[in-house]
């Protein structure tokens, strides 16, 4: 049997003490083992609800850092987690192993080798995971008992040293919520979980954590599908108001009774339709946040009620007199220049101000390094578990081509790819294997396809004889198919159209196309 050398212990010890940022910390934990029993991947995994959620990895390619696993859907990971011992997993086990086709410098399957797994254990709890591959078959076997409970408890403790020290650095309130943040718990339940480790994602983040737990408004700028709905919820997330609801209002497509009844609630009878009392938005967010999509949209009349209310604090329900005091955090998100849209009469000054408290930009994609990988793999592994594949991966070719590309519909755009290029793949792939997307399956429109579509011609519709007819037929056409070219992105639409997306949207509605995201239908 062999035992540790007590110098690596001492240099793992001393590290718990040192004034290292985690990340760091991880990574001279991982270093460590390494030199203490050899093997060629190791990976730190933090546990949270039923996510495992990579740390640090060495061994393994950079991008696992955006994967998460859920224990029940992988049989290797559930055991060392119902373990309270060093799992050694034979070499000829055929249980799949989570990170097959995740191993530097190796294409293709996992050939037998050895794997072993530590549990984490803090105070009784299970707080993580250590896992450790070896090319060679039984490289563990020889390792003692001993010296693996030693190498668990000191990255059990490196892993509770990292999340108390990131603890107590923040208000009381906030640490649990954020300790939370630290193993990224990927908030797979409601909404999603922010990935990105590139400096204006890192730079977003923390700007987050310092508005959330304020109560100003805030207002979040960017790109059509960069991911603002996203950070409005991690915003509410992070808030004191996290326990109250999340209201969601697409200011877009509102007629101007339509908006003030949606935001402030009508009694039966206000208007044509209103058949019985209605409470609007700001009463179902009360003591929680509104979160005002599309917010440039807003007509302007009900721009200026909107302000009152963010003054007052009360609002009054389209056709009743009586008052109502409420407790709401606005948070806007616009892909529109809002100052330009002041300039030009579109959006009033006074409201601007009072939303862009704290302006929060969400960077384009092309603009973010190295996520798109990352980004990639997160929603990969999305896709592994949805479409029942036992690994999917990236070729080269296929990373190349998605690292060229500009993401004009950024995050939304390459989740979409992503998943077509999973779904192309499942055709003629066997589930059992593991999977490379090549170049083929990921669809990226290339310089003639991604031509505004408006500018190729369309036939003239055939039999129609009255003039105005024929011009709404020809729009029907036109406006389904960008619809569809753009996934059912409205505001993507509107870009190739040349066109404001209000605008769009009720055009669209007259025209009778039915209006839901992703879906483009004719009533
Ligand atoms: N950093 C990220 N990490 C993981 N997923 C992301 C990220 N950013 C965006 N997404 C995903 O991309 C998709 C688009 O994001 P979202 O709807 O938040 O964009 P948006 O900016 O609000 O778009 P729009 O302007 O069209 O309303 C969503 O499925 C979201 O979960």
């Amino acid at each position: 049997m062999v035992d540790i050398n007590s110098t690596l212990l001492l240099e793992v010890a001393l590290d718990l003490a040192n004034s290292l940022n985690n990340s760091d910390r991880f990574e001279r934990l991982l270093s460590t083992i390494r030199k203490a029993i050899k093997c060629d991947a190791v990976a730190l995994l933090g546990l949270n609800g039923e996510v495992l959620t990579p740390l640090a990895v060495q061994g393994l390619a950079r991008r696992t850092m955006g994967r998460r696993f859920l224990i029940n859907e992988h049989p290797r990971l559930a055991q060392i987690c119902s373990s309270d011992a060093p799992v050694r997993f034979p070499s000829d086990c055929n249980l799949p192993d989570p990170f097959d086709g995740l191993l530097l410098d190796r294409e293709g399957d996992l050939p037998v080798h050895s794997c072993l797994g530590l549990p984490l254990y803090s105070d009784n709890h299970l707080v993580g995971l250590l896992t450790l591959d070896s090319m060679t078959s039984d490289a563990y076997s020889l390792i003692s008992d001993r010296t693996l409970e030693l190498i668990a408890a000191l990255s059990a403790a490196t892993l509770k040293t990292a999340l108390e020290l990131k603890a107590l650095s923040l208000s009381a309130e906030h640490a649990e919520q954020l300790v939370k943040e630290l193993t990224q718990e990927a908030f797979l339940r409601d909404g999603g979980e922010l990935i990105g480790e590139s400096q204006v994602m890192r730079a977003l983040r923390s700007d987050i954590e310092l508005v959330a737990g304020s109560d100003y408004s805030v207002l979040i700028l960017g790109e059509t599908g960069v991911g603002k709905e996203l950070v409005a919820r991690t915003v509410h997330r992070l808030s004191s108001r996290r326990e109250k609801p999340l209201v969601y209002l697409n200011c877009a497509s509102l007629t101007e009774t339509l908006a003030e009844a949606e935001l402030f609630g009508h009694a039966k009878g206000a208007f044509t339709g209103a058949d019985r009392d209605r409470p609007g938005k700001f009463l179902l967010a009360n003591g929680g946040t509104l979160f005002l999509d599309e917010v440039g949209e807003l007509p302007l009349s009900v721009q200026g009620k909107l302000l009152r209310v963010l003054q007052s604090g009360e609002i009054q329900p389209v056709g009743k007199d009586a008052v109502q005091h409420v407790d709401v955090r606005i948070v806007a998100a616009t892909n529109r220049d809002l100052r330009k849209e002041i300039d030009s009469g579109g959006f009033r000054a006074d409201l601007y101000h009072r939303l862009s408290v704290y302006p929060l930009e969400v960077p384009a994609l092309s603009k973010r390094e190295n996520d798109v990988l990352l980004l990639a793999d997160y929603f990969l592994e999305r896709s592994t578990r949805k479409l029942g594949f036992r690994q999917l991966r990236l070729s080269a070719d296929a990373s190349t081509k998605l690292k060229r590309y500009g993401w004009p519909g950024n995050v939304r755009e390459l989740e979409h790819i992503i998943s077509r290029a999973a779904l192309k793949a499942r055709k003629n792939a066997s589930l059992s294997e593991i999977v490379s997307l090549t170049a083929a399956h990921i669809e990226i429109p290339d310089d003639i396809a991604a031509q505004p579509e408006f500018e190729k011609p369309v036939q003239p519709p055939l039999g129609v004889l009255n003039l105005r007819a024929a011009t709404e037929e020809y729009q029907r056409d036109l406006i389904k198919h960008i619809l569809i070219q753009n996934d059912g992105n409205w505001s993507r639409a509107a870009k190739s159209l040349s066109m404001d997306r209000g605008n769009l949207v009720r055009l669209a509605k007259r025209l009778g196309i039915y209006i839901k995201k992703e879906v483009v239908g004719v009533n």
